[in-house]
């Protein structure tokens, strides 16, 4: 058969005879001033376990999914591409794939001008704007795309440079109008869901990428606003980009807006070429409509469908075995990135101005938490030094070890390699520290208050970044909460001693204990509350208060049968004790 999708001419059998050189690094000859993004012989295999996940790894049978089945093709600057398919076809894997953000096992090559595509080199001249819409909701528009700006744009540009790019960022994706309002979430109502798109396509443009990705940057917009989106993206690529977005169903309108169309079916293209050649290309082939969908909904539909497909993909490997490589451009120098400092700040920053515009998490903690210390002051305010109150204090010591906030956070950032987790870290510190300066201790000393507050600072501080780092590990703030919730209260419940006595634990849980931050801090917190008071003990009632203390932290302190308590046992104390207490 002599048809031949017209624009993809430039691609196949001798790219696969070019791809070494191409890999190595070595450019070849630079005939144009083009960009080109080459997938070589692509592959993508996933391990899938099949059965429920109860049943073991022994138990289940292991299969080996091929998602992305050789794929080669070529994007060029200056076009923008479609790529259609029907759901599970394998468009999402592939951006992935390109982006290097894919789990399973992954051959073949993604080669812009001439260089392997790694991590570094996507983050460079790459974009990737994927399905779901990730803000802080208190921020404006503007506000967001200049926190952003600050974090993709090299160290050295000005506060004007960055006004100016984030300006024509605007224009570009038509934001003008909404440019200073909220972008608001699930309660606060902001933008709306067309313009959600937009602001995100915007956050990526704003470091002029080469190479602009989108997923599905479509769904969810009625057909005006997915074209106006669609004609953006082709004055993009007309201004020098290559642009690549996967698309469900779109309109008679966004194809004439597409230069060129890949459509895939399992994992492979059935076509890849010139829009305008498609609908020849497939009359052709005899398979005038809806061509690469597997109809699933019986049997003989299925099968009837497979065999068109495969057909179809027959005839595609053959013409594409035919195709020639066009020349390449030279390699561009990596882009400069902000340094440190500056990401470091910028992140602060947006937190605290974020926190401050939100007026439920501003209240919650700079009025509601010190009113619930008023209230827990109410509480335990009449505390005395009977024998009960031993157990009192105890209860109240625990209650301050088992403190474990949550904060939400968001990664999109982290894996878009704008900050590392350490930046992170230190960025999520400073932002909470002015929420724990609040305080109380039940010991009417000075002192025993600022070594109280300064142990519940330090646990809080520790939860938090227990927190964030979970974050940082599952890149699922849902898992991170969860495990994190589950860790900590666990933790009070191994380590205080205020439950059980440590000394009753199993071993194994006793060496557990040794390393985790909240024994030493009940440690502390009960030697600062318990050292010098006095519990006035009738001695019929010393066995009580001895009962009480021992399924408690006795390993801190001795009674002395003398109706005065307390001293504190300085070899059973860590350092920390000892200094305080010398
Ligand atoms: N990590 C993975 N493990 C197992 N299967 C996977 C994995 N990633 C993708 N798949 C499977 O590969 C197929 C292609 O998925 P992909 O998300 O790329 O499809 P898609 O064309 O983007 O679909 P949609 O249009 O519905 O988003 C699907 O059947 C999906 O279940």
């Amino acid at each position: 058969m002599a048809v031949r999708p017209c624009v993809q001419g430039d691609i196949g059998a001798d790219v696969r005879l070019l791809a070494p050189m191409a890999v190595n690094g070595i450019s070849g000859k630079i005939e144009d001033a083009t960009n080109h993004l080459d997938v070589l012989n692509l592959k993508y295999v996933v391990r899938d376990w099949v059965g429920p996940w109860w049943k073991g790894a022994c138990f289940r049978k292991l299969r080996h999914k091929c998602i992305i089945n050789d794929v080669t093709l070529r994007l060029k600057s200056g076009e923008i591409t479609g790529i259609l398919g029907n759901s599970g076809s394998g468009k999402t894997s592939l951006l992935d794939v390109i982006t290097c953000r894919a789990s399973g096992k992954v051959t073949g090559d993604v080669i812009y001008n001439g260089t392997r595509c790694t991590n570094d080199v996507i983050q460079n001249h790459a974009t990737y704007v994927m399905q779901a819409d990730r803000f802080l909701p208190n921020l404006t528009v503007r506000e967001t795309l200049i926190y952003s700006a600050k974090l993709r744009l090299p160290g050295c540009s000005t506060s004007e440079e960055i006004e100016k790019r984030v300006t024509d960022v605007v224009l570009a994706m038509g934001l003008k109008d909404v440019a200073d309002t909220r972008i608001g979430g699930s309660i606060i109502r902001g933008i709306s869901g067309g313009e959600r798109r937009r602001v995100t396509i915007a956050i990526q443009l704003l470091k002029n990428p080469d190479i602009i990705l989108l997923d599905e940057p479509t769904s969810g917009l009625d057909s005006y606003t997915a074209r106006h989106l669609v004609s953006n993206l082709r004055d993009l690529a007309r201004r020098g980009n290559i642009v690549m977005l996967s698309l469900h169903q779109p309109s008679s309108d966004i194809y004439s807006l597409l230069d060129r169309i890949g459509i895939m079916s399992k994992g492979e293209f059935v076509y890849f070429g010139c829009a305008k050649g498609m609908v020849q290309y497939f009359t052709e082939v005899g398979y005038p409509f809806d061509v690469a969908s597997m109809d699933r909904r019986d049997k003989d539909s299925e099968i009837q469908s497979l065999i068109r497909v495969e057909r179809l993909l027959g005839t595609f490997r053959r013409i594409s075995d035919d195709f020639r490589r066009g020349p390449r451009a030279g390699y561009r120098e990596a882009v400069e990135r902000p340094g440190s400092a500056r990401v470091l700040v910028t992140v602060i920053r947006r937190m605290y101005r974020n926190l401050f515009r939100d007026r439920a998490d501003y209240m919650l903690r700079f009025f509601f938490l010190p009113a619930f210390c008023i209230m827990i002051i109410a509480f335990m305010g009449h505390i005395g030094t009977e024998p009960s109150s031993v157990q009192n204090r105890m209860g109240m010591l625990y209650l301050t070890c088992a403190f474990a906030p949550i904060r939400d956070q968001y990664f999109r950032e982290r894996r878009d390699g704008l900050y590392g987790a350490l930046t992170l870290l230190l960025a999520y510190t400073v932002h909470v520290l002015p929420c724990h300066v609040v305080s109380t201790g039940l010991h009417p000393g000075q002192l025993q208050f600022i070594r109280f507050t300064a142990v519940v600072f330090l646990n809080c501080l520790w939860s938090e970044l227990h927190t964030a780092a979970f974050h940082g590990i599952f890149l699922s703030a849902n898992l991170a909460q969860a495990v994190t919730g589950l860790c900590l209260s666990s933790y009070s419940l191994v380590a205080t001693g205020f439950l059980k006595d440590l000394n009753s634990l199993m071993k194994p849980l006793q060496w557990v204990s040794k390393g985790l931050i909240q024994k030493y801090s009940a440690e502390l917190l009960a030697a600062n509350e318990f050292h010098g008071l006095r519990f006035d003990c009738p001695e019929i009632q010393l066995s009580n208060v001895t009962s009480n203390l021992n399924v408690t932290n006795c390993n801190l302190f001795r009674f002395h049968l003398n109706r005065t308590i307390i001293n504190c046992d300085m070899r059973a104390a860590c350092v920390n004790i000892f200094i305080l207490y010398k």
